[in-house]
């Protein structure tokens, strides 16, 4: 089921659809009419091209928007580094890059931990508040491949996010587009092309070089879920193949967010100051996975309008469109595919986003849960709610806000109680997943774990591996015996 609509403000307005040519004007006549670049722009606004792929981008593959803002974003003192975090979180990133562990063993989290305090300074609610990390402070890099300064591979995180974000500070990623994947509370996210509400059961996707600010909504609580940066290519829909033109995710269900602006203004060294944000905004960028700053003297989200087709966007995992065997055999999860971030290479996929969900399992004289397999391919999976029809939940089992990594050929599969239940299970059509949804990144790249996810975190699961399969029974009856 979708996730429940309720009354939105105004702000929430989207328009729908995956990857489409879109415009939109906060204020009438803004944008101008028949060229992008007039010499002087609708309003007296600047005109600024942000490009999410080269100028010579085959034209299927060419991304940008047209941003009609009040000041230019360049207008800022330099960037400066930000000092190490000392949490290990996402300004502590190059390090971690570094020293990634490689494992052929099997990998399982439990739970992350919510935002927790850094400090117990100031007695105050309101000082016990500020000392929870934002959800930029609160990401923390778990596992990852490649180097983004070369723009290959891939990070993964989890966050874990106790405040919303300084109403005067942005941030964005030279590194590459962020899809996040909320497991709990709500985040409303400003971005510079307008507002996203983004639930569980939710996910939304910003692209490279996009501003935005992360809010917590008043009574939502603390918010927790997973994240994956593309250092490479982009996120786009799977194919569809024989399955024809409808299914999986349909495009009509994405939603991009309108043009809305802050009403300020001053640019930096001006004195003409910003009056609601007291001249001052804290711009933080991440750049080859480290972390920087600079105080400018405007605010970044002043774009009145905008048309192009490089935007964050939004999906409602409800809507997904699940389909499976009406016959025999359990299918490759590849059929549960959201979205897919394709290498060079067709058919292989950088990371592609899988979901789980509720569905009915039909197949006669079939093994139904997930097969024993090895996969070229590395399988970091995340459950959002519920249960995953492969593993135990409960205490050290794959449980709501834990996590799995089966790296490159690291057999795995359904632990001996899921087996041996659904080895004797009687085949009447059943519904799995009421209630749940597990997601797997899959990547063609072999993934390390950082320090912190070995470590720091305290999360893994020591006994994961004898758990699941150390009570594997033989069934074997001998030769000719069935
Ligand atoms: O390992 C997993 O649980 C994920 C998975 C699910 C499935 O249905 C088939 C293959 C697969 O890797
Ligand atoms: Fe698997």
């Amino acid at each position: 089921m979708p996730v429940s609509n309720f009354d939105f403000p105004e702000k929430y307005q989207y328009q729908n659809g995956f990857g489409s040519y879109l415009e939109s004007e906060a204020v009438p006549n803004a944008l101008p009419v028949g060229q992008n670049s007039p010499q002087k722009p609708p309003l007296g606004l600047y005109a600024e091209k942000l490009s999410g792929t080269a100028f010579t981008a085959p034209r299927h593959e060419n991304k940008q928007t047209w941003l009609y803002r009040v000041l230019p974003s360049c207008a800022h003192p330099p960037f400066e580094p930000c000092p190490p975090s000392g949490n290990e979180s996402v300004a502590d990133e190059p390090r971690a890059l570094k020293r990634l562990h490689y494992i052929p063993n099997q990998l399982r989290w439990d739970p992350f931990d919510h935002a927790t305090a850094s400090s117990t300074g100031g007695s105050t609610e309101a000082d016990q508040q500020q000392n929870l990390p934002d959800f930029v402070q609160g990401l923390h890099l778990l596992a990852g491949a490649g180097d983004p300064t070369l723009k290959q591979g891939l990070g993964i995180y989890v966050y874990a996010a106790g405040r919303s974000m300084d109403a005067n500070e942005a941030y964005y990623s030279a590194d590459g587009e962020l899809l996040i994947v909320p497991q709990e509370g709500v985040l409303d996210i400003r971005t510079e092309l307008g507002w996203l509400l983004v639930r569980p059961m939710e996910i939304c996707v910003i692209p490279r070089g996009v501003r935005y600010q992360v809010r917590l909504p008043d009574g939502s609580g603390p918010a927790r879920g997973y994240a994956l940066e593309l250092f490479q290519g982009r996120f786009t829909l799977p194919e569809l193949g024989p399955i024809g033109s409808n299914g999986l995710a349909n495009a009509r269900d994405f939603q991009a967010p309108v043009a809305s602006f802050e009403n300020a203004a001053g640019a930096w060294g001006e004195t003409a100051g910003d009056a609601e944000r007291g001249g001052e905004y804290v711009v933080k960028a991440k750049f080859g996975g480290k972390l920087f700053r600079t105080v400018q003297r405007h605010t970044p989200f002043d774009v009145v309008a905008w048309h192009g087709n490089y935007y964050p966007y939004k999906y409602d995992l409800g809507r997904f469109n699940t389909i499976g065997t009406v016959s025999f055999d359990h299918p490759d999860p590849s059929i549960f595919t959201v979205l897919s971030a394709p290498s060079d290479h067709p058919g292989t996929a950088i990371a592609d986003f899988v979901i789980f969900p509720p569905r009915w399992l039909v197949g006669e004289d079939t093994f139904r849960p997930p097969w024993y397999h090895r996969n070229t391919m590395s399988e970091f999976m995340g459950l959002i709610r519920g249960g995953y029809d492969a593993k135990k939940g409960g205490k050290g089992g794959f449980v709501p806000g834990g996590a799995s990594l089966h790296n490159v050929m690291s057999g795995h599969g359904p632990d001996v109680d899921s087996y041996e239940a659904a080895r004797n299970a009687e085949l009447k059509p059943a519904k799995v997943g009421e209630g749940s949804c597990a997601f797997m990144f899959e990547s063609c790249l072999m993934v390390g774990v950082t320090d912190w996810g070995l470590k720091t975190c305290q999360k893994v699961q020591e006994e994961y591996n004898r758990h699941s399969w150390g009570g594997v029974k033989v069934h074997w009856k001998g030769a000719g015996v069935h």
